[in-house]
């Protein structure tokens, strides 16, 4: 049996559904990134993967166990890390009484390995604690009982980019290691580093279930061209999208075949081409369409979020 196995998955919040019949699985030893914007039902997936709220119908599975089936729940998350997106740590706690506290109950064999990776002050206390500080405290808590199956809710929130480093070469080794990991984002140039597999959610449906290859396949490629003399109907070519000439520069997005573009660009006078992976915001459209706003995309090369916002839904 697959670490994760969700079937027809609903979640309904009254009249609000959470997440609307979602299947999907995770397999052993592998990064499953969790993408979609605010809203879009992640932290409802993964709040019902934990045993923290309870489906309204459809099935979940982890590790084997049924998540509404409490003891065998219980058993099974000795195995489980989990990162939610409110860490909730007693305030008035030193981040050392937190982690002894977590590993009175689940153990602690690989502590001081995570603590050379992340560096919380652990001597000081949690409101003291800056938002990556504590995000750190929490990804040491998830990993440090060497679990089979992790679960994180928006990992590198907070995180600054050296870290968010550390954090990607820890991830990858862990997998092949076997661990299964299974994280959330609305970053996608994170999820595109570092994952296997990717399922996008979008207002509580799977939109997508895509290895990341093939996610930024269908973003295509970006296309620079500068030709000697007159460039148009450089951009008049099936597959090709939003074409803009900047200065002697022609661009555009392009998703059909290498030949086809190749033929067509051969007769130009060619000064420079250059074929690259698709901005962030070509494949963030793809999927989400009309519902990205101006204001939410951003440059190649930066990260692109789905929205702003990474607060976590309460429970009803
Ligand atoms: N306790 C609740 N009561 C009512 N509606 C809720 C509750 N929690 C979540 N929802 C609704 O369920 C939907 C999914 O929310 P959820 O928090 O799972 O999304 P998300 O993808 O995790 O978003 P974010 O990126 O903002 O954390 C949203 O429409 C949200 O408003």
């Amino acid at each position: 049996m697959a670490p994760i196995e969700v079937t027809d998955l609903t979640k309904a919040y009254g009249d609000v559904l959470g997440v609307d019949s979602l299947s999907v699985t995770v397999e052993k030893g592998e990064i499953f990134g969790f993408l979609g914007p605010n809203g879009a039902g992640k932290t409802t997936t993964i709040r019902v993967l934990l045993g923290l709220l309870a489906p309204t119908s459809g099935s979940a599975t982890v590790l084997g166990a049924d998540v509404t089936d409490e003891a065998a729940l219980i058993e099974a998350k000795r195995r489980i890390g989990y990162l939610p997106a409110n860490l909730g740590f007693d305030e008035e706690a030193t981040g050392e009484r937190v982690l002894e506290y977590f590993a009175s109950i689940r153990g602690d064999s690989r502590r001081d390995e995570l603590l050379e990776i992340f560096t919380p002050p652990l001597e000081r206390k949690i409101r003291e604690y800056s938002t990556g500080n504590l995000q750190m405290l929490g990804l040491i808590q998830a990993f440090m009982h060497d679990p089979d199956l992790v679960i994180m809710d928006e990992p590198t929130a907070g995180l600054d980019p050296l870290k968010q480093e550390g954090f990607n070469e820890f991830i990858r080794a862990e997998r092949d290691r076997g661990t299964t990991i299974f994280f959330s984002s609305h970053v996608l140039s994170e999820v595109r580093r570092v994952c296997d597999r990717v399922g996008i959610l979008r207002e509580g449906h799977l939109v997508a279930l895509e290895d990341v290859e093939t996610l930024l396949d269908r973003g295509g490629k970006r296309v620079r061209v500068q030709v000697a003399g007159d460039g148009t109907g450089l951009g008049d070519l099936e597959g090709a999208k939003t074409v803009e000439t900047i200065g002697e520069e022609h661009q555009f997005t392009y998703t059909g075949e290498y030949d086809a573009l190749l033929r067509h660009l051969s007769s130009y006078e060619l000064v420079d081409v250059e074929i690259s992976e698709p901005p962030l915001e070509d494949v963030f459209m793809h999927y989400y369409g009309s519902d990205v706003e101006e204001g939410e995309t951003a440059n190649e090369g930066t990260e692109t979020p789905l929205a702003s916002d990474t607060t976590e839904a309460t429970d009803a």
